[in-house]
Order: structure tokens, then C-alpha cells, then sequence
């Protein structure tokens, strides 16, 4: 009936299932070598069908010329939605649509760059309280950077730090819970007699007021707000000219603070990393920050093909923190010489779509002049992913990544103590560790 692709024999599927849980993407790319670029997992554990693929074609195929008929897994709208809501990124269909109508002209070049300044003030605090005379977690800090960039952006001054700590920590042991769900799906009857699954869906209430009570206040105030929150309140749907109701508003900011955290704390965790692994990128990168005098944060330098700009397109193709990107099939499918029935999960790998030595020369090497190649557009590149659902946070990203680069080396050096990158790939892709010691220039740049 189906002409699936090749399947992973029985032999191999215990072995797949299990590395699934400790080691994703060496199973999964190890498969790739053996059985082509897209094959068949029949998972027994949760009884369903799973293409897996790194071919570049299939991916626009299902991401964007047929996109209709493919939708995200339960595990984003399901498992993931239950604690955070139907915010962009767990929301389906047509209020998927509606919202993604609504929320995306925020995120407009012209938008984010009006948070420049804050940008700038939130990474400035960071650095300077991160540089203490002694070993630091980097990825701890380029982690609270990212989220306390993303709070003040929302909601300039009407979040303090003490709530910014809660937020954060209930968003963290959510994410872990999540995580548990995941890997280990049928423990689900213990998560629930064990209060484990009460516990977080109170800590998604307890995160819901603190939202509610900012909005509320915000919305009996009047004057001049910079932040996203504003632009969201004044955010009208086109048929209806009604705003936003209060709880779809509070799915929106949590999924904000989700999608649009951790992502670029990994990516730049993974580039401090591999610039001081690379000692003649680094000086480039100084050199062109040196070079820019005093405009090296001015809206004018951050987003064209700069050195700073390469060495995070390099980083992220290297490391890219969305390293798997599932759809489901609504109805059967065939692409090519295969054809699958409607439910199967399509994973595509795209950390093997980055490193395939097919389309890319030294796939392994951290080599950011790739980025000013003319054939660049050709490449299977997609760190922000494809098609409608492509994230609406890539300037956003790119801003606050580069401002960061940027004031970071323009002053201070870095003493890394981490020697090797140990990733992990969970939601996203992240770094184990990354240890190092912030030190201040003894000369003026
Ligand atoms: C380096 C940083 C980032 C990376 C690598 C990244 C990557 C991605 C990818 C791959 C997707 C598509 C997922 C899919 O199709 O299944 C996505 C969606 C999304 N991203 Fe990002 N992202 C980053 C930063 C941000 C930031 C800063 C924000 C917000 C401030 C954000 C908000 C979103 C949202 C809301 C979606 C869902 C869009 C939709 O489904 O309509 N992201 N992101």
C-alpha cells in the first residue's frame, strides 16, 4: 500500500529506541548512513510511524509546498500546551493563523529595533556583574542574559528582578517536566498519582497571575511604553478590530519567554565558545568592532554581512539550538519514490542538514567567511526553520546576539576553561558546560 522509506531493521530498533533517550543525534545520524537520508522508524514504545530526514528537498516539501497538510506533533500542541498554553508556537490551525496575524508585525525590523536601548542597558548589567576575579558558569549567564532581556523588552519597567527570578524558575522546572514527559511517556499514570503533574500545571497558574497582574496594572496606566507588551495591548485582529483577550495574551508572553530565551543563550554560549577556540577570527572580530569607532552599536553596523554577523551564522549552523523539527502527516503523502499514511511524524534532523558533507565543505570546521559566499543561498541552512511557521524572533535574536558580542570584546577578554563542547540535545540543542573567567581589558579599545 505505502512505499515507506527504509526501515530501521528489527535488529536495530531496540538499540535506536534506547539511544533515542541518551544520545539522539548519534542514533539517529548513524541511521542516516546506514539506511540513506530519509528512513522509517516503527516505534513499538508508542505505537506510531516516524520518517526521519536530512534531505533538504523533502523538508520544503513538508515545511512549505505542502505545508497544509502537515501540522506540529502532540508533543508541542499536547504535552508542551498543557503548561504553556496556546501561545505561536503550541497553537494549530486556523487560531494559529488568526494569532500569528496579530503577534508577527511586532516583531517588524522597525519594532525591535526600538528596544535597542534596552538591549543595551540589560547587557551592560550583565557583563558588569558577571566579572568577578573567578571561574564563572558562561552558560549560566548568557542564560539569565537572554531572559532578562526578553522580560524587560516585554515589559520594560513594570516587571521587577524578583519576579523576573520566580518566572524564570517556574519556566525551568516546567521545561524539565516536559522533558520527563517526553523521554519517558509511559510513566505518565506515576507523573499523575505521584503530584508530579499537579505540582507543574500549579506552577503554569501560579506564572498565569503574575502575567495577569502586570497586564492589568499596565492596561489602568497611561503614558509612553517602549516595550512589546504595549504593542501587544494595542495589537487589533483585521475582521474583528477586537484586541487580544486577556488569557490569549498571557499564552503569547509565555511562549515568548520560551521560544525566545534559551535559543539564543545556546547560540551564544556555542559562539563564545568556538571564538576562543579560533584565535584569528577572534582578532578579526575585535578588528572590526575596533574598526567601527563608535559606531560599533549603532543600528546602521549590527545586521549587514559583518564579522560579527558571520561568526553567529557559522555558530548556528554548527550548533543550531532547534535541532530537530517534527510535523505530522494530516492526510497520506508521497514524495518522490515515498509514500506514507496520514499520522506518520516526519523529524527532520537539521544539525546532519547543517554538517552533511555533501553540501558543505569541511562540514566540521568553524569557518565563518562560508557566510560571504555567493553560493551560500544554495545551502541546506534553516537554524530559524521554513515556511509559515519560520520564527518571528530572528531579528530580535540577531539584535541582542551582536550588541552582546559586540560590547563583550569591545572591553574584556575571556580566560575559557572548558577544552572540549559537550552538547545535549533536549528541547533544544545546549552546551553541558561552559566555564570560564570574564576579565577586563587593561587597555582602552
Ligand atoms: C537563536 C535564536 C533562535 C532560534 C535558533 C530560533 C529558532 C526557531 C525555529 C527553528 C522555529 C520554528 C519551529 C518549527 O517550525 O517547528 C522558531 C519558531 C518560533 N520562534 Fe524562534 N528562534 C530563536 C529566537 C527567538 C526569539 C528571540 C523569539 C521571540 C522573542 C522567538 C520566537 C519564536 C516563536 C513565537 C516561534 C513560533 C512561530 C510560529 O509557529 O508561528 N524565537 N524559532
Amino acid at each position: 500500500m505505502y512505499n515507506y522509506p527504509p526501515k530501521v531493521s528489527e535488529k536495530n530498533i531496540w538499540k535506536t529506541l534506547l539511544k533515542l533517550n541518551s544520545d539522539p543525534i548519534a542514533i539517529i545520524s548513524q541511521n542516516f548512513r546506514e539506511l540513506g537520508n530519509t528512513y522509517t522508524l516503527n516505534s513499538f514504545l508508542v505505537n506510531k510511524r516516524f520518517v526521519f530526514s536530512r534531505d533538504p528537498e523533502l523538508f520544503d516539501y513538508v515545511m512549505r509546498k505542502n505545508q497544509k497538510n502537515y501540522e506540529k506533533s502532540a508533543i508541542q500542541t499536547h504535552v508542551l500546551g498543557k503548561y504553556l498554553g496556546k501561545g505561536l508556537l503550541t497553537n494549530t490551525g486556523k487560531n494559529w493563523l488568526k494569532q500569528r496575524r496579530l503577534v508577527q508585525p511586532n516583531f517588524s525590523t522597525k519594532n525591535i529595533e526600538l528596544l535597542h536601548q534596552t538591549m543595551v542597558d540589560e547587557i551592560k548589567a550583565t557583563i558588569e556583574d558577571q566579572i568577578k576575579n573567578e571561574t564563572i558558569d558562561l552558560y549560566k549567564m548568557t542564560n539569565s542574559l537572554t531572559f532578562n532581556i526578553i522580560a524587560k523588552t516585554l515589559f520594560g519597567n513594570s516587571i521587577d528582578y524578583d519576579q523576573i527570578l520566580r518566572i524564570s524558575g517556574s519556566i525551568t522546572e516546567i521545561q524539565k517536566m516536559f522533558i520527563k514527559e517526553v523521554r519517558k511517556p509511559f510513566l505518565m499514570s506515576w507523573y499523575k498519582v505521584s503530584g508530579q503533574l499537579k505540582k507543574h500545571l500549579q506552577l503554569s497558574d501560579e506564572m498565569r497571575v503574575v502575567f495577569r497582574e502586570i497586564i492589568l496594572k499596565r492596561q489602568s496606566e497611561t503614558g509612553d511604553f517602549n516595550d512589546i507588551l504595549q504593542n501587544l495591548l494595542q495589537s487589533r485582529y483585521e475582521d474583528s478590530g477586537e484586541p487580544m483577550a486577556m488569557e490569549q495574551l498571557i499564552d503569547e508572553i509565555i511562549i515568548l519567554f520560551v521560544a525566545g530565551h534559551e535559543t539564543s543563550a545556546n547560540t551564544l554560549a556555542f559562539t563564545l565558545f568556538l571564538i576562543e577556540n579560533n584565535e584569528s577570527e577572534k582578532q578579526l572580530l575585535v578588528k572590526e568592532i575596533n574598526d567601527l569607532g563608535g559606531d560599533f552599536l549603532s543600528l546602521k553596523t549590527l545586521f549587514g554581512n559583518s564579522k560579527t554577523m558571520t561568526i553567529i551564522k557559522e555558530a548556528l549552523r554548527l550548533y543550531p539550538p532547534a535541532w530537530i523539527i517534527d510535523r505530522v502527516a494530516l492526510e497520506d503523502d508521497s514524495f518522490k519514490d515515498f509514500s506514507w499514511e496520514k499520522g506518520t511524524i516526519v523529524e527532520f534532523l537539521l544539525y546532519d542538514m547543517h554538517r552533511n558533507p555533501v553540501d558543505w565543505e569541511q562540514p566540521k570546521s568553524f569557518l565563518p567567511e562560508r557566510f560571504e559566499e555567493e553560493d551560500i543561498k544554495s545551502k541546506p541552512y534553516f537554524p530559524f526553520g521554513n515556511g509559515a511557521r519560520y520564527c518571528i524572533g530572528e531579528h530580535f535574536a540577531f539584535m541582542e546576539m551582536i550588541l552582546f558580542l559586540r560590547l563583550f570584546y569591545k572591553k574584556h577578554q575571556l580566560e575559557i576553561e572548558t577544552k572540549e563542547m559537550k552538547t545535549i540535545a533536549l528541547i533544544t540543542l545546549r552546551p553541558v558546560e561552559l566555564r570560564g573567567k570574564i576579565v577586563l581589558n587593561n587597555f582602552e579599545n
